[in-house]
């Protein structure tokens, strides 16, 4: 069943990944969906009944086919989006080392520096988020 933890506002977990370069994984939205064709950081909604951290190990496998270390995620900066929908987003970053995603839906998807990634058509939290990560990276 699809979220509603709270019936005023919508819980979203993404990951922040990085690579030994530095380099984040990034992934298109497709095209029919809410901001379809922006790229964004990749994960999803919290479902009734999960943990944030299980939400994204859960979307993160179903996407991507990466099997994350729960341990290894580090709670990261959070956006929010105030509107008909109230969305907070929670970013997790994380180095562990997973190789290279197998795209579930058929998304495009890359690792990107961070100021490449500042060049992408992002969807509107996921650019508040890469600014508040930015320093992060090496
Ligand atoms: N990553 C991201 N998600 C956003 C932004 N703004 C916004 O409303 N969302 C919403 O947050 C949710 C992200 O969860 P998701 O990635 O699992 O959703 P989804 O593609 O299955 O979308 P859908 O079920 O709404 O069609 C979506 O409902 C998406 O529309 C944003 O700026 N970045």
């Amino acid at each position: 069943m699809e979220v509603e933890n709270n019936p005023t506002w919508m819980a979203v977990v993404a990951l922040a990944l990085f690579d030994e370069a530095g380099r984040m994984l990034m992934q298109q939205r497709p095209i029919d969906r809410h901001h379809g064709g922006r790229w964004e950081f990749p994960g999803g909604k919290v479902e009734s009944g999960e943990t944030p951290r299980s939400a994204l190990v859960r979307e993160i496998e179903e996407e991507l086919a990466l099997s994350l270390s729960p341990a290894l995620l580090q709670p990261g900066p959070f956006a929010e989006e105030v509107g008909d929908r109230h969305i907070v987003l929670f970013l997790y970053t994380s180095r562990q080392l997973c190789g290279d995603p197998v795209a579930h839906d058929g998304q495009n998807w890359g690792w990107f520096a961070p100021a490449k990634a500042e060049q992408l058509d992002l969807a509107p939290m996921d650019r508040a988020l890469l600014r508040q990560i930015a320093a992060f990276a090496p």
